[in-house]
């Protein structure tokens, strides 16, 4: 071996031999090898240079000045400086990389065919035979946010359509430790997110007269025909029916009414109960107790589901009529207060260096909060609630003034803000009545021990979380008394 002492060359056999018996050894052994055959640097270049790279790098030149890619000494990157070969000493052999996956404009116009004069734009995903009319145009493929309004808008000169167009696609019977909810599953124009309500309302289970003047909480879109040709199945197979389904039951609903809108005005109950939550998979799916955010979710669906005791409408008796509790959560996809499920987890990391919520989120380059609320009104639109003059007022369930003053700008009456006090507050407060929770000087402001035993799984507690709901009302003017805090 050339360059090598004959010491360093017997030891280099010696490898060799050595990795040629492992090799026949684990042959006999059927073993597999654990050490990789090809280096894996090698093979990316390989994949990355070759005509079966994405369309994406269709026209890249990755060997920009290399006439001969093939030949000896082509690929000694050493020698290019970094410019292409000037352009009459350009060798007419030269190889270039044509991808095989070039897009469909590119193919077509290697053969010679006429290209579409303008890119196709792609409706949603779903048969189109289940779309309403009014919002078959509007509600997009995961892939494509341009409504086909926006387009004609465009090539008309007009600005864009702003406005939010929601369409529930779905609405099951889910039961819960509360009670019976409906969760229903919206599309929309706006974002690629399959946000939900969860509605409670189980009197439309009942076939009740109590509560049959009671509106219904119901999806328009939902209950809306489709299509001239839909089926009852198919209408019962996405939701819009009526009652309980059952084997022997099953009637499909009819499409909503100026009558069934106007019916609303001439409830005698409080008005329905509503939460704007945001989804958290660290609180509600693992359990974290960085945040209350479970514990909410389910706190929600418990308070909603808690009857409504109803002054009689008959004269004659003077008991009161129970009546099962009804409202919404509208359960919007926006982890981490809009940043994103990956950003919340790095913001995690700024907050065990000692940042709060708020610092870790612009740390990062995020708004504190990145939330909107417009999807969640016209969702709650679509459900029945603020339409007109004559429609039906909400009860916010929430501690965050942003939800309330969003909600009223999306056009639905806000009646009452209904307070979310954490269970642990609630529960300590009960037990050690005036007793201080929160002191500042403590480190964290937390005083160890003196949280109570979790009441339920879905009760948290601890400094982390105590942390984060400080910093909810220190920093984001959430309105919750913080105990012993004098805010
Ligand atoms: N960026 C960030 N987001 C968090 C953190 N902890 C929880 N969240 C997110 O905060 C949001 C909580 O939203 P909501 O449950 O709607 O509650 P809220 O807006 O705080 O106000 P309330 O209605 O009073 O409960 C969810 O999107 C969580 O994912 C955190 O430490 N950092």
């Amino acid at each position: 071996m050339p360059g090598l002492d004959i010491e360093a060359e017997v030891s280099v056999l010696a490898l060799i031999q050595d990795s040629q018996i492992h090799k026949e050894q684990m042959k006999s052994k059927k073993m597999k090898r654990r050490d990789t055959e090809l280096d894996p640097l090698i093979l990316a270049a390989a994949f990355a240079s070759g005509p079966h790279v994405t369309r994406h790098h269709h026209s890249h030149d990755l060997f920009p000045a290399v006439a001969d890619p093939l030949a000896e000494g082509a690929w000694d990157w050493t020698k290019w400086t970094g410019q292409d070969a000037p352009a009459g000493k350009q060798d007419p052999k030269r190889r270039s990389y044509h991808s095989q996956q070039a897009p469909r404009r590119q193919r077509l116009k290697d053969l010679g065919l006429p290209v579409d004069p303008e890119p196709q734009v792609e409706i949603a995903t779903s048969p189109t035979d289940l779309k309403p009319p009014s919002l078959q145009t509007q509600i997009r493929s995961p892939r494509t946010s341009i409504s086909s309004e926006t387009v004609t808008n465009e090539r008309l000169g007009l600005p864009p359509l702003d406005d939010v167009q929601v369409k529930c696609m779905a609405r099951t019977r889910i039961p819960t430790p509360h009670g019976p909810a409906f969760l229903h599953l919206y599309h929309n124009n706006k974002d690629n997110k399959e946000h939900l309500a969860i509605v409670i309302d189980p009197a439309q289970l009942e076939e009740s007269s109590q509560t049959s003047n009671i509106p219904a909480i119901r999806s328009r879109s939902l209950d809306a025909e489709w299509s001239p040709n839909e089926t009852t199945m198919e209408r019962i197979t996405r939701g819009a029916y009526v009652g309980k389904l059952s084997p022997n039951q099953h009637t499909a609903s009819v499409p909503p009414s100026v009558s069934t809108a106007s019916s609303r005005t001439r409830q005698a109950v409080p008005p329905a109960l509503v939460r704007i939550h945001s989804e958290c998979f660290t609180g509600e799916t693992i359990g974290s107790m960085r945040c209350d955010c479970g514990e909410q979710l389910d706190e929600a669906i418990r308070q909603i589901s808690q009857p409504i005791v109803k002054p009689s409408s008959n004269s004659t008796t003077s008991r009161p009529i129970i009546v099962p509790g009804r409202g919404v959560v509208v359960y919007l996809r926006q982890e981490g207060r809009g940043i994103g499920l990956l950003s919340k987890i790095r913001a995690y990391n700024l907050q065990d260096l000692g940042h709060d919520t708020v610092t870790a989120n612009i740390l990062l380059g995020h708004g504190a909060d990145e939330r909107k609320y417009d999807i969640a009104g016209a969702i709650l639109r679509d459900l029945g609630f603020g339409e007109g003059v004559n429609g039906e007022a909400v009860r916010l369930l929430t501690n965050n003034p942003d939800k309330v003053e969003a909600l009223e700008k999306e056009g639905l009456k806000v009646v009452e803000r209904v307070p979310m006090v954490p269970k642990s507050w609630t529960v300590h407060q009960q037990q050690h009545d005036s007793v201080t929770i929160i002191q500042p000087g403590t480190e964290d402001g937390i005083v160890p021990g003196l949280f109570v035993a979790q009441e339920s799984s879905r009760t948290v507690r601890g400094p982390d979380l105590d942390k984060y709901l400080r910093t909810k009302v220190l920093r984001m003017g959430h309105m919750l008394p913080l105990l012993g805090h004098g805010v």
